[in-house]
């Protein structure tokens, strides 16, 4: 198993999103116990890890979503302070793992909703990505398959010019066949922005992922350069409880 590096620091001077010593609360627990984590810009970063152990939790720390001290710096500015109005307003879209789709409003209209104030929404680039959604605009959300409403969401967070784009699980509880069209747009996205990717299927972490970041019990505890960790079965093994294949990703 290779040493632990959550650094990396001498190979990337660009970083879109950078976390030092982050801790959060959800109520008396105490989540994160001091996440550091670098996502360079232009590149996608997943973050793996057992059930449990905070991925979701640093997407919401992040966001301003739960309590948390430390350093969050996006953008040159530490906003580990800021609320989350302001946070996205910087330019950070967040794709949750709930999809966050309104059931009872058509596809078009749960786009429009998307739309941040005074940004130009991108529509052209939204319509290339999942023709199927423009095919559906005037569909109620709630007809839509799984999978398609996993479209709908990435879509609404696609549609604005963001800096980073936070994906948490985006194939949860999907067909192997819907995941491989999952895992098409967010390769396509992917060229648009940054990511940091929560990704329980270490397939689809490895196909997509230039960097992957292991959590363990609210830290994170490794950082690798995905093909490396995915080559690395004791790590795999020691850290995930994901396989090493899964046939959804496979092209
Ligand atoms: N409202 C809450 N109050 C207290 N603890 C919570 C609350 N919500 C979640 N937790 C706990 O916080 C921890 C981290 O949860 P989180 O959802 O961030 O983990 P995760 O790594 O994303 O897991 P999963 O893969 O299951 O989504 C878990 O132990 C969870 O039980």
């Amino acid at each position: 198993m290779s040493p632990p590096d959550t650094s990396l620091s001498r190979e990337e001077p660009d970083l879109a999103l950078e976390l030092a010593g982050v801790h959060a609360y959800l109520g008396e627990s105490h989540i994160l116990q001091g996440v550091s984590l670098r996502v360079p810009r232009h590149r996608v970063t997943v973050l793996l890890g057992r059930n449990g152990v905070g991925k979701t939790t640093t997407m919401r720390a992040i966001l301003g979503l739960v309590r948390r001290t430390g350093r969050i710096t996006f953008a040159g500015a530490d906003i580990a302070g800021e609320e989350t109005h302001d946070i996205v307003a910087r330019g950070i879209g967040y794709v949750p793992e709930d999809r966050d789709v309104f059931h009872g409003l058509t596809v078009g209209e749960n786009l429009r909703l998307a739309v941040r104030r005074g940004g130009q929404p991108r529509h052209d680039l939204v319509f290339e990505l999942f023709p199927e959604l423009k095919k559906r605009t005037k569909h109620l959300a709630g007809t839509l398959s799984g999978g398609q409403q996993q479209m709908l969401s990435l879509a609404r967070g696609l549609l604005n010019d963001n800096e980073l784009l936070l994906v948490d699980e985006p194939t949860k509880g999907l067909a192997p066949v819907v995941v491989r069209e999952v895992v098409e747009v967010l390769e396509r996205a992917a060229g648009q922005t940054t990511v940091l990717m929560v990704e329980q299927n270490l397939a689809v972490a490895r196909r997509l992922a230039d960097h992957i970041a292991v959590m363990v019990d609210g830290a994170v505890v490794l950082r690798e350069p995905a093909g490396r960790l995915a080559e690395d079965d004791g790590a795999v093994r020691a850290y995930l409880s994901v396989g090493s294949a899964v046939s959804g990703a496979s092209s």
